[in-house]
């Protein structure tokens, strides 16, 4: 019984998102050329994204824990099954992992790990507050994924577009996300819906998944990846525009709700697609 209850409170560290944010650094592995001379790299890197999601989720929870009263209830610690003090430690601890795993990859993985470390934290802190620029922060951390599957092996430019394409999905479905927390967010957090109203957030939101869908076709444009890439990052985009036009019919708390769900399902089809482009 103990155990179970253990490994319940480890879901303040979202493991799906973990695990998925792992599994963008193992494509950017890929797609830079990663292969199993140097799998070590890649296991390194992986774990050292797992942790840092998990602390970066942690983080955040320990920060929301007054707000999520309100918003997620049944989270960790407004749920009362976690301490903040031990979230905050055990973030802490997380971070601090990670970051000794990342020096044993090489300077440029430690360096995008101590940066990321500390956008996290400053997000969860301070920049959360700040309407887009705290969007904007997620953004970049989640496109670092691909970068840093690149640096593993020393190629941190390779993946660019994907890194550019991830900010723009993960921009627009952080803003919609606003859209679903403006209760509990409303006169302690200021975001874009909160400051600028439901419908102009829903708007932006859209905007920016419409032109990550718009940009999508670019690795097959610029021939890195070939036509079986199309073929799967069009579910991807479907399933991104159904979103959307689903966020732009009902222009509610219900209806962000529904979008970012749809958002993230269509995110990890992009990952497959990205997987099927890489080996294609
Ligand atoms: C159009 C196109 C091809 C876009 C690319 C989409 C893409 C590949 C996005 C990156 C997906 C990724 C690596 C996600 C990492 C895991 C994740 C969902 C991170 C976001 O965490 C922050 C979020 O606010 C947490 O909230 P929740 O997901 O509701 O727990
Ligand atoms: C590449 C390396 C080394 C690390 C990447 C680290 C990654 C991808 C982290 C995952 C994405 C991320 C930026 C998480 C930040 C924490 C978070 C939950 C942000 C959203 O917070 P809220 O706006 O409070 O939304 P919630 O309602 O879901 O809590
Ligand atoms: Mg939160």
């Amino acid at each position: 019984m103990k155990l179970k209850k253990k490994i319940k409170k480890l879901r303040i560290i979202r493991p799906f998102n973990c695990f998925m944010s792992a599994f963008a650094v193992s494509i950017g592995y890929l797609i830079a050329g990663g292969g199993f001379y140097s799998l070590s790299k890649l296991v390194l890197a992986d774990l050292t994204t797992f942790l840092v999601t998990g602390a970066g989720n942690t983080i955040n929870d320990y920060f929301d824990r007054e707000i999520d009263k309100i918003n997620s209830p049944y989270r960790p610690i407004p749920s009362g099954e976690i301490s903040p003090k031990s979230a905050y430690l055990f973030s802490i601890l997380l971070f601090s992992i990670g970051i000794i795993l990342s020096a044993a990859i090489n300077y440029i993985c430690l360096l995008i790990v101590v940066i990321n470390s500390f956008l996290l934290y400053l997000y969860a802190s301070k920049f959360k507050s700040i309407p887009f620029f705290g969007n904007l922060a997620v953004g970049v951390i989640v496109g670092s994924t691909f970068l840093f599957g690149g640096a593993s092996i020393g190629k941190i430019r390779t993946n660019l577009i994907l890194f550019g394409l991830a900010l723009l999905a993960t921009l627009g479905r952080e803003i919609a996300k606003d859209i679903e927390d403006i209760k509990g967010d409303q006169g302690s957090v200021n975001t874009i819906a909160t400051e600028y109203g439901i419908e102009n957030a829903a708007k932006l939101s859209i905007f920016f998944t419409i032109l990550a869908i718009s940009l999508s076709p670019l690795p097959y444009l610029l021939g890195i990846f070939g036509i079986y890439f199309l073929i799967t990052v069009a579910i991807a985009d479907l399933i991104f525009l159904y979103s959307s036009t689903n966020l732009l019919t009902s222009i509610n708390i219900e209806g962000a709700k529904k979008y970012q769900k749809l958002s993230k399902i269509a995110m990890f089809f992009a990952l497959i697609a990205f997987i099927v482009g890489s080996l294609s």
